[in-house]
């Protein structure tokens, strides 16, 4: 872990951040830091000169240790069935939070968004996908709907993954229902009268999700669209977990402007 800096005489069980210098980096802890992800951010947050690692909790940790640390920004990469505590603490805390962790519907965003009312000052991102490319691919997918008959959405992810389908497919097919709603599109031709459970995927927002684990892979997705004699496939592939990093970086160093609830790291970058 990077040398910490002093977190100052601020009182660790205060429930407000150390204070700081705009010239001083940003003081970040990391829960599921043993994760797959978490231990790429947390690599990530060490190496870069304008943030540093000062609390590294994974299941068997205590969040207390944020506290101590004096964190200001807390990334969260752990499990769609520990995360809503994980927030609760920080909002409780003043601490500002990027969450990469899946799992999140209409609820639990409004829940936290009521929670980070109660928190004037205090920022949090909740991005399905931190990686560049997934944005652009979410961003042209919505750009071609409109003009297209049928879009599906097909997702391929490692077997140990908790939710399905991920938060980036169900993140696409809303763009892509909204995209359509808006130019007076309905939903794709399907003929289909008689099928077994599961065959057509998971409809989100009227856009059929089809959802594939397999060993082996990491995460990827296509959007297919089809028209009158032709059909247009959008991929993209995620090689490699530190292809996730670069993004997290921009929600750390944006997070702690931008109070109350961001859905999605595209609010950050100038797309
Ligand atoms: N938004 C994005 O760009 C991306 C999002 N994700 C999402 O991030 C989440 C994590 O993914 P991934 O890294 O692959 O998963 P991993 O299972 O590899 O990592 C999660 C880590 O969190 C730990 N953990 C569990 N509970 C807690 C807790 N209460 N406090 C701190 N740490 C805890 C786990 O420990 P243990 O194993 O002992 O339980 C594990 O080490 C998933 O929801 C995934 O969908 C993944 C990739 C990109
Ligand atoms: O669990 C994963 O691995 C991933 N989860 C996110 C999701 O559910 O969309 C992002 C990416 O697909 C990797």
């Amino acid at each position: 872990m990077t040398q910490l800096p002093d977190p100052g005489p601020d009182d660790p069980a205060s429930s407000e951040p150390a204070s700081r210098d705009a010239a001083d980096p940003i003081r970040v802890g990391v829960l599921g830091a043993r994760g797959k992800v978490g231990r790429e951010v947390c690599r990530a947050v060490s190496a870069a000169d304008d943030t540093v690692l000062v609390a590294e909790v994974d299941a068997d940790g205590d969040l207390d240790s944020l506290l101590a640390g004096g964190a200001e920004v807390v990334v969260d990469f752990t499990h769609p069935d520990v995360v809503m505590d994980n927030l609760r603490f920080c909002v409780d805390h003043g601490i500002h939070s990027v969450v990469g962790t899946t799992g999140f519907d209409d609820d639990r965003l409004a829940t936290l968004r009521g929670w980070l009312a109660e928190a004037p000052g205090t920022g949090c991102l909740v991005a399905p996908n931190f990686s560049i490319g997934a944005i652009l691919m979410m961003r042209f997918a919505a750009l071609a709907a409109p003009h297209v008959e049928s879009v599906e959405i097909v997702e391929v992810h490692h077997p140990d993954k908790a939710d399905a389908p991920s938060g980036t497919a169900q993140r696409t097919a809303r763009l892509v229902a909204e995209a359509r709603r808006a130019a007076g599109r309905g939903p794709g031709p399907d003929a289909t009268t008689t099928s077994l459970p599961g065959a057509r995927g998971a409809d989100v927002d009227g856009v059929p999700v089809h959802a594939v684990r397999l060993r082996g892979a990491v995460a990827h997705q296509e959007v297919v669209l089809g028209g009158l004699g032709e059909t247009l496939t959008i991929r993209h592939d995620s090689m490699d977990r530190v292809g996730f990093t670069p993004g997290v970086l921009v929600g750390v160093r944006t997070v702690g402007s931008r109070p109350g609830l961001t859905v999605g790291l595209e609010e950050f970058l100038d797309l």
